[in-house]
């Protein structure tokens, strides 16, 4: 097969190290412009893309009020934005952060979970899967400019890019918390905190659901980078200039080789995951410990 047709039937780096097998080099072009890209600035409800096509930057911003929780359709309107930006060849680097304030995302939507059947449910765990898969099979240079606080599938979210720069602000946190709502973070989520922090850490932080300070996060390697809250995206930026100065190819494949285990364990896996998903979310005594988390949430705003 071709390599462009490698490219074109398989964006982001899952498709990387078989492209090299099926082309015979090393050449790992990005993706042809399957969607013209060529406005420097695109927006749906949730998602505002702007794109500079000088520097081959984008910035996407969340803009889901109130906390960007990941919801079906939030969700799926990030993966539409991504998989367009993916296509296009002009663009090398992406810098995610959040339009709300104090919140870079909520994670996954709870109520995405609570009270409803089980076959949304499914269709609720594949659209987070498939982010998953998106963002961290990127070809991308992908960077989280994490302005607020990131539990739970925000911390996901941001642990699948490339590098974290999150605002000094001990109001803030980060982390797996999954345990604390009485739900246990799957597999992949696992992996890709162990493939951030390493082991040991992990498994502390996932049994106790830990939540961190930005302080405390940059000590384990959670994030890279605190800076003062307005300097967050100027930051991504100027780190992103220092990324984009390493050969795309070069870069591409390495993050290939780091990632693709961890990417093909879900990829080999994934219906078998929703069902896992759909036959625990779908328990009474799960169900009943969401409905008790979302009280909780809703009395401390009280
Ligand atoms: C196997 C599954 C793995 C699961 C992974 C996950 O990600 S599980 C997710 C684990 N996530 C968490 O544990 C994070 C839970 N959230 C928080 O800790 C805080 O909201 C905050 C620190 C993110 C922001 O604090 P803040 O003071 O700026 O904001 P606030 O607290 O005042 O909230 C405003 C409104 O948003 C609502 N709402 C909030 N989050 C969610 C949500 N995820 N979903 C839905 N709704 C949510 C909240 O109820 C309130 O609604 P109301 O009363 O207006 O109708």
């Amino acid at each position: 097969m071709a390599l462009r047709a490698c490219l074109r039937t398989k964006p982001g780096l899952t498709g990387l190290l078989s492209q090299l097998s099926c082309s015979g080099h090393a050449a790992a072009r990005r993706a042809p412009a399957l969607v013209a890209q060529r406005s420097s600035s695109s927006t749906s409800q949730k998602i505002k893309v702007d794109f500079d096509q000088s520097s081959g930057v984008a910035v996407m911003h969340m803009q889901s009020p109130p906390v960007n929780s990941l919801s079906l359709e939030f969700l799926t309107d990030v993966c539409i934005a991504l998989e367009k930006l993916e296509m296009d060849k002009s663009c090398r680097g992406l810098v995610i952060t959040s339009s709300q304030p104090k919140v870079f995302s909520a994670g996954l939507d709870i109520l995405d979970m609570y009270g409803k059947s089980p076959e949304h449910c499914a269709e609720f765990w594949k659209a987070v899967q498939e982010m998953w898969l998106k963002f961290y099979g990127s070809n991308m240079i992908t960077i989280a400019a994490v302005n607020g606080s990131s539990p739970a599938g925000g911390c996901l979210l941001s642990m699948t890019c490339d590098y974290r720069i999150m605002a000094d602000n001990p109001r803030y946190s980060i982390g797996l918390n999954e345990t604390k709502l009485g739900i246990v973070a799957p597999f992949w989520f696992k992996d890709t905190m162990v493939n951030t922090v390493g082991h040991r850490t992990t498994e502390m932080a996932l049994q106790l659901g830990l939540l961190y300070s930005p302080a405390e996060a940059l000590k384990i390697g959670l994030v890279d980078q605190l800076v003062h809250e307005d300097q967050v995206l100027t930051t991504a930026t100027e780190t992103m200039t220092k990324w984009l100065a390493i050969p795309d190819h070069a870069r591409q494949l390495t993050k290939s080789m780091m990632r693709k285990p961890t990417i093909d364990k879900l990829a080999a896996n994934r219906e078998a995951d929703v069902n896992n998903f759909v036959k625990f979310i779908t328990k009474d005594s799960i169900q009943k410990s969401l409905g008790m988390y979302l009280e909780m949430l809703k009395r401390r705003k009280a």
